[in-house]
């Protein structure tokens, strides 16, 4: 990671034919999310309407020249991080990610917590930290997502992150719907 800036760990992108499990998380979460980003697209009076099935959504990445595979595997050691970023691939965007930690907080490792930004205009940035056990998985924007205020919805921008790992190795599995370029 350190390479990109990105911090220090790990991380290996998986190539299609993905695994059948991965494949499978990816296309039986997606309909769930795809409703949801639907939902927060309308708030925000944004035009595009994600299809209902995975497959479809993969064409459309696809044909927009965004077809290497973003699902991966992050490994961290002992004074590893990863830095605040979004898993933006190009210009398609599906709005929603998840992450599912693979190692067991106080067991196999210390520190390296989950931790979300939210920026919202003219203010300073709020953290949620998300304690997570081993098998839990968060689903988060990637970008940004829509907020309540007096005069409608709004946009606030999102970030996400791992703090330092202070001993023992964690693995996570994440899981990003749209491809690359
Ligand atoms: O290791 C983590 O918990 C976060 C990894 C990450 O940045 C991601 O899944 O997009
Ligand atoms: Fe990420």
């Amino acid at each position: 990671m350190a390479r990109y800036n990105f911090g220090q760990g790990e991380y290996k992108y998986f190539t299609y034919p993905l695994p059948t499990i991965i494949e499978k998380l990816r296309s039986e979460f997606y309909p769930y999310l795809a409703h949801l980003a639907n939902q927060w697209y309308q708030q925000l009076n944004i035009e595009t309407l994600y299809p209902k099935v995975y497959r479809e959504y993969l064409q459309k990445c696809h044909i927009l020249e965004q077809t290497r595979p973003t699902p991966l595997i992050l490994k961290y050691e002992m004074g590893d991080y990863n830095c605040l970023h979004q898993d933006i691939y190009g210009t398609e965007i599906f709005p929603l990610q998840m992450t599912m930690l693979l190692s067991q907080p106080y067991q196999d490792f210390t520190g390296g917590e989950f931790v979300l930004t939210e920026q919202r205009p003219r203010m300073q940035s709020r953290v949620e930290v998300v304690s997570l056990h081993c098998g839990d998985g968060v689903i988060f924007p990637v970008s940004q997502r829509p907020i309540e205020g007096k005069r409608g919805f709004y946009r606030v921008n999102m970030r996400h992150g791992v703090s330092r790992l202070h001993s023992g190795n964690r693995y996570t599995l994440g899981i990003i719907f749209h491809d690359a370029r």
